[in-house]
């Protein structure tokens, strides 16, 4: 990959979206600790304070966080989408890397934001028609591919949701440091109904299951990710290809034991998830450090391997974090906060990836060069089979005399 110029240093968008109370948390007594007031999102440490008492803003014990946007629940999909991922678009299809990434507790609206309903669709739908569609209005002078790979990382393990019988796939570093997930399926269309089909059965793929917070719980972290390669038409000899790679990950949610009454195989589920979620908070408290010398530690799992260049690296990106407006969600929505506000001072460079003509050059030659080798390797083993096939004829005619002497 060549290098595409001047990096930009760039801050982690950070959104915050608060969702309808549910039928369950008023059933449990819960009441509404999150409202908009203006253009400011109050969540009340104590339910009985009036969100409207301005002299409530003044006690010491009150926090504010400022994040990029926020959404109560008024906002629509719509709304969501434009003000956090459609900006990216553009980027992607001129070769710039982009990360969308929904976190929060378990049932507080993430799957919600990225896949949405059949009426409602969410991020992933409204990214890709977008895509298309930006790609159809440049594709006079411009030349595209799109590469689509759906996956989930369930208990440790990275299963392609797009071809589930390939077994669980390894993450690897290319020569660049670029992870790359080995052997996954990339479906190459410029089709969005296409594209859709395929998310769509992917995600009858993906690992849900009721538990008691959520009935239809993500037990696993979703990654959808979306390559763009464009380039001329106009051919000649010094022709760039820029490659955009994006991602949309609906992470699974963070979660209490308790709170969620799981047993045997949902709570060896919520360990995995509850410890791939603390690398990544790691990595987030670790990058959000001021001085910003401070080792990152991506190896701890595989969702920060997988998001390495995301949060450290080159990417824009954007985190949707999700809370609960329930009073009984406190100390979730709490700590959801803190993590958010911390990954607000995350930066990282971003860069355009080129690949020119001679990088192609450099590919092929080296794919001759292997093909060489391998050819070579297998003369020998023929020659030296023949070799002790001729051997053994040998033998068996020395046998044979023997016999017949
Ligand atoms: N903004 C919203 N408006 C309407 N309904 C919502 C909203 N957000 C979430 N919901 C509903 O709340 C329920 C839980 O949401 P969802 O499954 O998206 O949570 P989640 O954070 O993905 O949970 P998990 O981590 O357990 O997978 C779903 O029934 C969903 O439709």
């Amino acid at each position: 990959m060549k290098d595409g110029g001047e990096s930009k240093e760039q801050q982690l968008t950070v959104a915050l979206r608060i969702r309808p109370i549910n039928e369950a948390e008023l059933g449990e007594g819960a009441t509404i600790i999150a409202h908009k007031v203006d253009e400011q999102m109050v969540v009340l440490m104590d339910p009985m304070e009036d969100p409207d008492d301005v002299l409530r803003a003044n006690r010491s014990r009150e926090k504010s966080y400022m994040f990029d946007v926020a959404f109560d629940y008024t906002a629509t999909q719509d709304t969501v989408y434009r003000l956090t991922t459609k900006g990216l678009i553009e980027g992607v299809i001129s070769g710039y890397n982009a990360t969308v990434f929904a976190y929060g507790p378990t049932g507080c609206g993430k799957t919600y934001t990225m896949l949405g309903t059949d009426w409602e669709p969410g991020i992933y739908i409204r990214t890709l028609n977008d895509l298309f569609k930006a790609i159809e209005e440049t594709s006079d002078d411009m030349e595209y591919e799109v590469l689509m790979s759906y996956m989930e990382i369930y208990n440790e393990m990275i299963r392609d949701l797009l071809n589930p019988s390939l077994g669980y796939l390894d993450l690897r570093e290319d020569s660049k440091g670029v992870i790359q997930v080995a052997g996954i399926t990339e479906v190459s269309t410029i089709n969005a109904k296409e594209i859709m089909q395929l998310l769509m059965k992917g995600n009858k793929q993906r690992t849900q299951e009721p538990t008691a917070a959520n009935k239809t719980s993500s037990r696993s972290h979703a990654i959808l990710q979306v390559t763009v390669r464009q380039k001329s038409r106009v051919k000649n000899i010094t022709q760039e290809v820029r490659v955009g790679r994006l991602f949309m990950i609906d992470l699974a949610g963070s979660e209490r034991a308790s709170q969620t009454q799981n047993r045997g195989q949902r709570m060896k589920e919520g360990a995995h998830i509850n410890r791939s979620l603390l690398a990544l908070g790691n990595c987030i408290n670790a990058l959000s450090e001021r001085g910003g010398n401070k080792y990152v530690n991506y190896r701890d799992s595989k969702l920060t391997r997988l998001l390495k260049d995301s949060l450290g690296g080159n990417s824009r990106t954007v985190m949707i974090a999700h809370i609960s407006p329930a009073s009984t969600s406190f100390e979730e929505s709490r700590n959801t906060l803190t993590y958010a506000d911390r990954a607000k001072n995350i930066k990282t460079r971003v860069k355009r990836n080129l690949l020119n003509v001679s990088y192609h050059i450099a590919q092929y030659t080296s794919i001759i060069s292997d093909l060489r080798k391998e050819i070579q390797r297998l003369k020998e083993k023929i020659d030296e089979q023949g070799l002790k096939q001729l051997r053994s004829e040998k033998s068996d005619i020395r046998n044979i005399q023997g016999d017949c002497l």
